[in-house]
């Protein structure tokens, strides 16, 4: 395995900076707690009682959206979480953060300005463009090290994630090394009896590109969501209609044929639904047999209580079980039987098991399960989907470099 320095290869007393993922949702202009900030927290809290001299960068949404702020907020809910005060600057790289900078003392905790207020981060670039850039020469000189803990925004090629390694000794924070080490679990590593991928959610080419990456590694595919339903349609059900949704004709139009040959090729490693969940007449929970149904008339919102009863017992055989999207409109709690019995089922063993997936994860906290009965859940969307499909990370990449002494140190 590929591997980068850790904090536990960090010098003492060195001037540290971090670079974190704390973009998260925003509700009318208020930043929403969640995982990210109590992750991160982690290593913030472990720098900081060690006794450097920390500064935070991180990013929130994108120029032009709603969810595009200042990291003021999240100053507060990380220092919250820290235990630690985490001050503020509402600049990137200019004179008063510097100034900032410069005022950091043995165990001080800053957070510079969101990195997309530069104009210097966001184009996807080469390392070594970035590393030329004004934001890292100006800002790389202040400091000893870099910390890359922003694990679930590795495959963005910006100037806060790519250009310092190549000016700074480079490490990865604990919340790096962890996600990397989880994430990367089911290419990497041998496990003596079966493997289990529960896949589902509302991405058609996520769900494919898995399918197709992992054949060899993976002894069962357990499919659920709108993937699910768009594999229900190519093995013949007549399923997946769009009532109020654009999910499933647009996504079959695009990948019907990917969809087939996938199938076809993978069908004695795969297990589709034999029952599905939808809203009756009285708004509550029904169910029927996918062999029942003649014509695609209705939007199904969940896998049928049959195929979870069908599930359970192979999570409970599966020496490891990772998860990739939801099985069901679990928001909605008439339609978490799917997510949350397989979810519930994967606790309950003592099996390797990893959780990802945009949104899947919530559904830990919203149904009351804990964290701690999971080998990992994952707080990265795209790039856990990177990690499984064995596309590179660029970000991690240069800790690999830095750490093989390839570039700065
Ligand atoms: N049958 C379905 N119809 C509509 N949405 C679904 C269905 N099944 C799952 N979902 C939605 O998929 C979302 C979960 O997606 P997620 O796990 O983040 O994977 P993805 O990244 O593919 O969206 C949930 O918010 C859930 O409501
Ligand atoms: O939240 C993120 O990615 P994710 O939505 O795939 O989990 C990262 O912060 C990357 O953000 P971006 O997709 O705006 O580059």
């Amino acid at each position: 395995m590929s591997t980068f320095r850790t904090l536990d290869d960090l010098p003492a007393e060195q001037r540290v900076l971090v670079r974190l993922d704390l973009n998260s949702p925003v509700e009318d202009g208020v930043v929403q707690d969640n995982r990210r900030f109590s992750r991160h927290a982690e290593t913030v809290a472990e720098l900081a009682e060690a006794g450097h001299r920390v500064a935070l960068m991180a990013h929130q949404g994108r120029p032009g959206r709603d969810t595009f702020l200042s990291l003021e907020q999240h100053a507060d809910i990380l220092t919250e979480h820290a235990g630690v005060d985490v001050d503020f600057v509402a600049d990137t790289f200019g004179d008063d953060a510097l100034a900032a900078v410069r005022d950091l003392d043995a165990g001080d905790v800053l957070l510079l300005e969101n990195t997309r207020m530069t104009d210097d981060e966001l184009p996807e670039k080469e390392p070594e463009e970035h590393a030329d850039s004004d934001f890292v020469e100006t800002l790389a000189p202040e400091f000893d090290a870099y910390v890359n803990d922003a694990y679930s925004a590795a495959h963005r090629k910006h100037a806060s994630l790519v250009g310092f390694p190549l000016r700074l000794p480079s490490y990865a924070g604990r919340v790096m090394q962890t996600e990397y080490e989880a994430n990367t679990a089911i290419a990497e590593r041998e496990f003596d009896g079966d493997v289990t991928m529960v896949v589902g959610g509302t991405k058609a080419t996520d769900v494919i590109g898995v399918m197709e990456a992992l054949d060899e590694k993976v002894d069962r595919f357990l499919l659920g969501g709108v993937a699910g339903e768009l594999f229900l349609r190519a093995a013949g059900y007549p399923v997946g209609e769009d009532v109020e949704t654009d999910l499933f004709d647009g996504q079959w139009g695009a990948n019907e044929e990917t969809i087939r040959s996938v199938l076809d090729e993978r069908r004695d490693q795969v297990t589709l639904a034999t029952d599905l969940a939808f809203e009756g007449a009285d708004g509550a929970r029904d169910e029927v047999a996918v062999g029942d149904l003649i014509e695609k008339t209705q939007s199904f919102l969940d896998i049928g209580s049959g195929t979870v009863a069908e599930y359970v017992p192979v999570i409970r055989d599966s020496e490891a079980v990772f998860v990739k999207g939801a099985l069901g409109v679990f928001e909605d709690e008439r339609f978490s039987v799917g997510t949350v019995g397989v979810l519930e089922a994967i606790a309950d063993t003592d099996c390797f098991s990893v959780v990802g997936g945009g949104d899947t994860s919530r559904a830990i906290t919203m149904y009351g399960m804990s964290e701690d009965d999971f080998s990992h859940v994952s707080i990265a969307g795209g790039a856990y989907i990177r990690a499984l499909t064995g596309e590179p990370l660029p970000a991690i990449e240069l800790l690999v470099s830095s750490a093989e002494g390839e570039i700065a140190d």
